[in-house]
C-alpha cells in the first residue's frame, strides 16, 4: 500500500510537472525529492492531499476532510480523516510496543546510535535552503504568519536535529550508579520510555511542535502516534517523509489525521502509556480525566509581562512589546496577554511607540492575519465587555481587518490593545474576564505605581495557567522580587526580556503543575519522554559466615 501510494504520488507529482505552464515547472524543480506537494501550486483547482500512516504504510480513509485556505475560503487540502470505525490499525499497531519500549539502556542500544545519524541526516536536508524555504512556504500556507516567523520555525526544528547528532541521543538516556552497603551492591537509575506513547499538537506551528515532541518521544524509546491538527497537518506530513528518507525506521511511528472524537477512542481503546497534548485548557482536562490522568500537557498561557522601574531603552521595549502580543497575529502560546508597566513609563512615549508599530503590520506580508480559533465577532464582543470596565479604553486596534477575503469562520481584527486600570482588573467579578486568554492579537495593558507591585504580583498569583513571563527590568532587587514570587516555566528577566521567541535552546513549557510538559532542551526530552527506573544489583557473594537471624 505504501509503496503503492507513494508511486501514485510521483507519477502524479510528474504528470503535474510534465503539464504544468513554465513558471510552475520552475516551482517544481525546486521541491524537494521527498515532497508530494507544491507550497506555492496547492489550491482549489490543484488541492493538496494529506494520508496517514500506519503501521509502516501510507493509507488514505473513507473520509476526506476539506480544509479552506485561511486568506480565501477556497477548499484547497483534503485530508483522509480516519473515521471511529477505522482505528483498528492504530491501536493494533501501538500495541505492537511492549512498556519497556522499542529500546532503553539495556535492549537495542543501537537504535540510540540510530537516532543520531537520523538527526544529523535530517538536520542536514532541512539546512538545504530549498528544503527551509519549502517548509517555511507550506507553514505560511496553512497557518498565515509573516514569511520570517515561518522560517524561524523551521530553523529551530533544524537546529534541534542538529543538537541530538552523533552520541547526543544515548547521552540523553545516560545512567548513574551509586555504591550499596556491601560487595555486589549498587544501585543504577536508568531514564525508562513509556512504550506505546500518543502526541496531539495544534495548528500554531504546525512543524517545531510536533517534529521536536515526537523526536523525543523516539530517542527515548518510545512508539509514538501522532495528530497534528487537521488544518496544518499537511506540514508535519511532508516532514514524515523526509525523515523516512533520512532512515527513520517505518514501523516506529504512526500518524493519524481523525477529529478530537475519534482520537479520543483510538486513545481509550490503545491505552497509550503517556499522552502529550498541547492545546487548550478545556480539552486538556477532559483528556487528563479520560486517560486517568496519564498525560502531560503544555496549554494555554495567559502570559504576563512586568516593566520595572527603570525607564531605558524605549524603542527597543516597544518593538518587543509589538513583538510578543501581535507577532503570528498573537497566536502564540507564548503571547503577550497582559502588560504591567510600571508609572515611570507613562511619559516615556512607550504606549505611542507600539501603538506606531502596531500600525506597521499588514495582511499583504502575514504581519497580521487570519486568527484560526477565534472569530471577528467573539473578539470584538471580548473588547466590549472589557470596555464596560469603569476607566478601561481602547489605546489602539479594537476594528476587523479591512480589504479582505478571510472566510467568516476565522477571526480578522487589527492589533488591539485594551487599557484596563489595575484595581478593577482584581475586582472579582472582572479578573475571570480580563485574564480570559485571546488566541489572537490582542493584549491588555495597566499601569502600577511604586506601591501597587504587590497587586501586580497577586495578580499573578491568581491566573492559572504559568507559561511564559517576561521581567523588563536591570534592577536586581526588583528582578529578585518579582521572580521569587512567580512560577511561569519560562521567564525571560533582564532589559532584553521577551515572551515569544524560544528556541530550542530555552525550556519552554509551563510550571506550577505537576503534569507541565516542556519541549526543546534535553532536560525536556528526559522528563516528557522517559521516566525514572532504578535497578538495584545485590550479586553478592553471600558472606562466609552468614548465619540465619530470628525473624523479625
Ligand atoms: N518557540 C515557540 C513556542 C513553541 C511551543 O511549544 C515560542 O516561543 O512561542
Amino acid at each position: 500500500m505504501s509503496r503503492l501510494l507513494s508511486r501514485r504520488h510521483l507519477a502524479a507529482a510528474a504528470a503535474a510537472r510534465r503539464s504544468a505552464p513554465l513558471a510552475c515547472v520552475s516551482r517544481w524543480l525546486h521541491t524537494p525529492s521527498f515532497a508530494t506537494v507544491s507550497p506555492q501550486e496547492v489550491s482549489g483547482s490543484s488541492p493538496a492531499e494529506v494520508h496517514n500512516f500506519v503501521q509502516g504504510s501510507w493509507t488514505a480513509s473513507t473520509n476526506w476532510n476539506w480544509i479552506v485556505d485561511p486568506l480565501n475560503g477556497e477548499k484547497f487540502i483534503k485530508v483522509a480523516e480516519v473515521q471511529g470505525t477505522e482505528i483498528k490499525p492504530f491501536v493494533e499497531s501501538l500495541s505492537k510496543c511492549p512498556k519497556h519500549g522499542l529500546h532503553n539502556p539495556l535492549k537495542a542500544p543501537e537504535r540510540y546510535l540510530m537516532y543520531g545519524d537520523i538527526s544529523a541526516k535530517a538536520a542536514h536536508m532541512l539546512g538545504q535552503p530549498e528544503v527551509s524555504d519549502f517548509f517555511a512556504k507550506l507553514i505560511q500556507r496553512v497557518s498565515p504568519k509573516s514569511y520570517q516567523q515561518a522560517l524561524a520555525e523551521v530553523q529551530v526544528s533544524q537546529k534541534f536535529l542538529e543538537n541530538f547528532c552523533g552520541d547526543q541521543v544515548r547521552f540523553l538516556a545516560r545512567s548513574f550508579a551509586v555504591p550499596g552497603n556491601h560487595l555486589g551492591q549498587r544501585s543504577n537509575g536508568y531514564r525508562w520510555p513509556y512504550g506505546p506513547v500518543a502526541i496531539i499538537t495544534p495548528f500554531n506551528f504546525p512543524l517545531e511542535i510536533p517534529l521536536l515532541q515526537v523526536m523525543g518521544a523516539l530517542y527515548m524509546g518510545n512508539k509514538p502516534v501522532l495528530k497534528v491538527d487537521s488544518k496544518v497537518s499537511v506540514v508535519m506530513e511532508q516532514m514524515l517523509r523526509l525523515l523516512h528518507e533520512c532512515g527513520l525506521p517505518a514501523e516506529d511511528m504512526d500518524f493519524i489525521n481523525s477529529d478530537g472524537i475519534t482520537m479520543n477512542k483510538l486513545l481509550v481503546e490503545a491505552n497509550p502509556k503517556m499522552t502529550l497534548f498541547t492545546g487548550s485548557s478545556r480539552v486538556a482536562e477532559k483528556l487528563a480525566a479520560d486517560l486517568n490522568g496519564q498525560i502531560k500537557l503544555e496549554d494555554a498561557g495567559f502570559d504576563w509581562k512586568i516593566l520595572g522601574p527603570d525607564v531605558q531603552e524605549v524603542d527597543y521595549i516597544a518593538w518587543v512589546c509589538d513583538q510578543d502580543a501581535y507577532a503570528c497575529s498573537g497566536q502564540k502560546c507564548s503571547a503577550q496577554s497582559v502588560l504591567f508597566m510600571h508609572k515611570n513609563w507613562s511619559s516615556s512615549g512607550l504606549l505611542e511607540k507600539m501603538k506606531k508599530l502596531s500600525e506597521r503590520r499588514k495582511l499583504e506580508d502575514l504581519t497580521i492575519g487570519p486568527v484560526l480559533t477565534v472569530t471577528t465577532e467573539a473578539m470584538t464582543e471580548h473588547m466590549n465587555n472589557l470596555l464596560k470596565i469603569p476607566g478601561s479604553k481602547v489605546l489602539f486596534g479594537g476594528e476587523p481587518l479591512e480589504n479582505h477575503s478571510i472566510p467568516k469562520i476565522y477571526g480578522a481584527i487589527k492589533p488591539t490593545a485594551v487599557f484596563v486600570p489595575l484595581e478593577e482588573i482584581l475586582k472579582s467579578g472582572n479578573f475571570e474576564l480580563v485574564t480570559k486568554e485571546i488566541f489572537g492579537p490582542f493584549q491588555v495593558v495597566t499601569e502600577y505605581s511604586e506601591d501597587q507591585l504587590e497587586l501586580v504580583l497577586e495578580a499573578c498569583e491568581r491566573m492559572n495557567a504559568h507559561l511564559t513571563a517576561a521581567v523588563v527590568s536591570n534592577d536586581p532587587l526588583f528582578l529578585q522580587e518579582v521572580l521569587g514570587r512567580s512560577v511561569n516555566g519560562t521567564t525571560y528577566a533582564g532589559i532584553r526580556a521577551r515572551t515569544t521567541g524560544a528556541p530550542q535552546n530555552h525550556w519552554f513549557g509551563p510550571a506550577g503543575d505537576p503534569r507541565g510538559a516542556g519541549i526543546g532542551t534535553p532536560e525536556a526530552i528526559k522528563l516528557v519522554w522517559s521516566c525514572h527506573r532504578e535497578i538495584i544489583y545485590d550479586i553478592g557473594p553471600v558472606p562466609k559466615n552468614w548465619a540465619l537471624p530470628s525473624a523479625t
